[in-house]
């Protein structure tokens, strides 16, 4: 007759391919429950599912109906997005779970046009998402998002509320000022700005919010990385040599100020021919892979050079949810979901219950 601690056994033998750890290290396995032949387990991830809960079920049951048979399993699997904050970050946002920042090492690599799908996916996958545009020189998430000439309400002349479209909360400096405006501000005040920004936008209840911070690895970066509660970076780069050399300063400048880097995102890896839809590595085969190997980050996945991507996200209805069925959507979702996961086994020791706020008066 199995017992309880047989089923643990067998159950911890299952490799999670987006843990990549098995789900009683991962402490995903909340409870089993054996009666009249048949086994209740119930599961709990700490990222979302999406379409990912019926294959994880059905695979789970193979698995363990492989080690034995004498049994029924009857899986219950739930998912809820925990809140992390860095040892080193005491204080949390209110009502934001997990701050991902998105770098890039330079300019053009595609960064907002990633962050912004990335964000449309997680958000598809069953999260609560919010995107903030840091790039104050030159905001795109309106254009992306299309909300240009919207206007942020503001509740108390202190606090602005996000503005709300595709299913995303989003806020960006091109809300607030005229891009002219913006581009005459020096390094503090942009700073400054942004600082603002982040503190006064009242999210409401984010699982994540996605940052797209302005290109490369300067002060404003590294200000940015060490003021806000960064959870947790991810870096996009193109294939080619020297944005992989930049690439590598992104993941640096992470490291230094102790921000946990999930991976690289490759984008424009690939051309797909618009009229047949070959595919061809024109800059080379596995620089991605190669630049996430040395530097010990994983390669998140890799994006295409598209036609439509560009005309899609230039356009204000991102590739997820203008063509949700596509087989680029799946690889953004493929990477939120790698991401998403990577994040929730990050400073697992350190989990805070959430709202964890603490005010000090000095
Ligand atoms: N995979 C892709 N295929 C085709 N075009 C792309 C792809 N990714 C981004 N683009 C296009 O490249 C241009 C630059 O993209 P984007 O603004 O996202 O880059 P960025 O790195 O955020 O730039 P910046 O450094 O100026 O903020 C945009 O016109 C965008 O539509």
């Amino acid at each position: 007759m199995a017992t309880e601690q047989q089923i643990r056994e067998n159950l911890s033998q299952y490799r999670d391919p987006l843990l990549k750890e098995d789900l009683v290290e991962a402490k995903a396995l909340k409870n089993i429950e054996l009666s009249d032949g048949e086994a209740r387990i119930s599961i709990k991830l700490g990222f979302p599912l999406g379409q990912y809960k019926q294959q994880l079920e059905q695979d789970l049951t193979d698995f363990l109906t492989k080690l034995d048979d004498s049994l029924s399993y009857k899986l219950d699997i739930s998912w809820r997005v925990d809140a992390h904050v860095h040892p080193a970050k005491v204080q949390a946002m209110p009502n934001v779970k997990n701050i991902i920042a998105v770098a890039s090492g330079k300019g053009g690599v595609g960064k907002s046009t990633t962050s912004v799908n990335l964000a449309l996916a997680l958000s598809a996958l069953g999260a609560n998402v919010g995107i903030l545009d840091a790039d104050i020189y030159g905001p795109s998430m309106p254009i992306m998002l299309g909300t240009q000439g919207k206007n942020p309400e503001t509740l108390d002349k202190k606090s602005i509320m996000p503005i709300e479209s595709l299913g995303l909360q989003s806020m960006s400096i091109g809300y607030l000022v005229k891009p002219e405006q913006a581009m005459v501000w020096r390094g503090p005040m942009a700073s400054g700005a942004l600082q603002q920004l982040i503190n006064d936008t009242q999210w409401k209840d984010l699982d994540y919010l996605i940052i797209d911070l302005p290109p490369g690895t300067g002060d404003i970066q590294l200000t940015m990385a060490q003021k806000i509660p960064v959870t947790a970076s991810v870096v996009v780069t193109t294939p080619q040599d020297i944005a992989l050399a930049d690439a590598r300063k992104a993941v640096t400048m992470f490291n230094k100020v102790s921000v946990p880097v999930l991976g690289v995102v490759e984008n424009m890896a690939t051309h797909t021919c618009s009229n047949c839809g070959h595919e061809e590595h024109i800059f080379g085969q596995g620089g991605g892979d190669a630049l996430a190997k040395e530097i010990g980050v994983e390669l998140l996945g890799s994006l295409p050079l598209s036609l439509n991507i560009r005309e899609q996200t230039d356009a204000g209805e991102p590739t997820v949810v203008k063509e949700p069925e596509s087989e680029v959507t799946q690889r953004y979702l493929d990477i939120a979901q790698r991401m998403a996961a990577k994040l929730s086994l990050e400073s697992k020791d350190f989990k805070v219950s959430f709202p964890s706020i603490s005010i000090e008066n000095t």
